[in-house]
């Protein structure tokens, strides 16, 4: 990476908990910068790019300042975070209290008094950081969970600004966000933008209730479309608006990428790697507990113990992105992932043949779209998800129309997705069937559903996502 001079204040911005890269420092001392995980920097990254705007960002790295930059196009701000910051607000408020709440309580949220004062302390820190960065009258694009609060601390210190602020992840039913201790504080935190938007109607729905209920605010009463029809609550003489905007990926460049030869030949590789299975099953996540893993897990290995499959016959990969590792639930999930993983090998694997093949890794790009391209099966089976951008991706990879998608009704890419074989998570059998007509499914009924999908994959793609989240938020940026 080309790093530039200081950069000038800024008309757009975006404010996410991580810059779009990672410092790492590496065990000899020296430092470099890579990729973020997560979707929701691969969405805005090539976005904000385009627009040579400016990103508001953790860096990575505990108690580490690191000064503003230029990266080619992007201005990247960093906002340090103390070892205890780290632990309070991201391992803590945001991803052992937020995260589950709002994932249907997969596990139980932890409420803890101390995180929440972290939370407010950092939320207010980005915020100041924002006030800093954006230039007279410059659109600010909040991003996700872990800053809910920004949008009100940021209109407080920049009334000229326009706030706009999206959430990643689901929001939750009503009755779960109720649990939150402090959920009017968190309601009127997102109220402090112009707009609020959500992956699905449904969230922008909860939230427009939540408003009555906790703000004593009066919104409009109509049903939420997708990019469309936006719910209204008027805080003051301010109309706040709420909508709901699926988020996509940059469909065009990976086809692109997915066409040429260097990734073509890869996938070959790949499949001869295996050792020429008929069948190869992916699937591509963070080591998550809403992703599912063990979902799939559990159906593969019955589906092998019931004599469906043979090891000889269908592989599956399984890329396990490493992510928020001392989170209790997370270092509880890798253990039972790994446990079970090694014990479909240990019944029903081969020398040099394991029936699983588990990597605890982040790949780049290149080879991810490989994967994507050798995999006759894509198995996205999360029992809660936002979105999901890896079943776009694999969609987007397909040119060739072949492969088939295992889409879990959890994810809010499900709903976009329709010709996807539409599996319910916690139904084991169900899970099971799909995948056994997805490994047997005839040619012509492959194609047809490959195509009606990415027919929705190409033309939804994730600069449409951004100019209509723009667009609604009423900004010159949308262009
Ligand atoms: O930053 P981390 O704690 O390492 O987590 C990575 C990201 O995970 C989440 O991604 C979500 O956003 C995707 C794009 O909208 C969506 O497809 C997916 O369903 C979500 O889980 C999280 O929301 C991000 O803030 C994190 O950066
Ligand atoms: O080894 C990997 C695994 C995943 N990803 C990317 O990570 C993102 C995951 O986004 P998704 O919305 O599916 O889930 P999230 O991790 O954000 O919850 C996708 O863009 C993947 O291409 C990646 O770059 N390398």
């Amino acid at each position: 990476m080309s790093k530039g001079s200081t950069p000038q204040r800024a008309d757009f911005v975006v404010v996410a908990n991580r810059l779009p890269v990672d410092l790492e420092r590496l065990e000899d001392g020296t430092e470099r910068w890579k990729h973020s995980p997560g979707g929701l920097v691969t969405a805005l990254e090539p976005f904000l790019r385009a627009r040579r705007g400016a990103w508001v960002g953790w860096p990575g790295v505990a108690d580490t300042e690191v000064e503003p930059f230029t990266d080619e196009d992007m201005h990247l701000h960093p906002v340090p975070l103390s070892s205890a910051e780290f632990r309070d607000y991201y391992e803590g408020f945001s991803n052992a209290t937020l995260w589950p709440l709002y994932h249907d309580v997969v596990v139980p949220p932890v409420f803890d008094r101390s995180w929440w004062d972290a939370y407010q302390r950092v939320n207010r820190r980005f915020a100041e950081a924002a006030a800093r960065v954006s230039a007279e009258g410059a659109t600010v694009w909040v991003q996700d969970y872990q800053l809910q609060l920004v949008p009100a601390m940021l209109r407080e210190l920049r009334p000229d600004l326009r706030i706009g602020f999206f959430l990643h992840i689901p929001f939750p039913p009503v009755e779960l966000f109720m649990q939150l201790p402090w959920r009017t504080e968190i309601v009127r935190g997102l109220l402090g933008a112009d707009l609020v938007g959500f992956h699905r109607p449904g969230g922008a729905q909860n939230f427009l209730w939540l408003a009555r209920r906790l703000a004593g605010f009066e919104p409009s009463r109509g049903q939420v479309g997708v990019r469309s029809r936006p719910g209204v609550v008027q805080v003051g003489d301010r109309t706040v608006r709420v909508g709901a905007f699926p988020i996509s990926i940059a469909s065009a460049e990976l086809d692109r990428l997915a066409r040429s030869k260097e990734v073509q030949q890869r996938a070959r590789e790949i499949r001869r790697e295996l050792g020429e299975p008929r069948r190869i099953m992916l699937g591509v996540d963070r080591l998550d507990y809403t992703k599912g893993i063990d979902v799939r897990l559990h159906a593969m290995h019955e589906l092998l113990a019931d004599g469906h499959i043979k090891a000889e016959d269908v592989a599956m990969i399984q890329i396990a992105t490493p992510s928020r590792e001392r989170v209790e639930h997370y270092k509880q999930m890798r253990e039972d992932i790994e446990r079970e993983v090694g014990r479909i090998n240990g019944e029903f694997g081969r020398v040099g043949h394991p029936a699983v093949h588990y990597l605890h890794t982040s790949v780049d790009r290149k080879d991810l779209v490989a994967f994507y391209c050798a995999a006759d099966v894509m198995v996205v089976t999360p029992v809660r998800d936002g979105m999901n951008l890896v079943c776009k991706e694999y969609v987007a990879c397909r040119h060739d129309l072949g492969g088939a998608l295992v889409l879990s009704e959890f994810a809010g890419a499900a709903a976009e997705l329709t010709s996807a074989f539409l599996v319910n998570p916690h139904n084991l059998d169900g899970v099971k069937d799909a995948l056994l007509a997805a490994l047997d499914i005839d040619e012509a009924e492959g194609r047809r559903r490959m195509r009606a999908l990415r027919r929705q994959v190409l033309t939804h793609d994730v600069d449409r996502w951004a100019r209509s989240f723009l667009e609604a938020l009423g900004t010159p940026h949308a262009e």
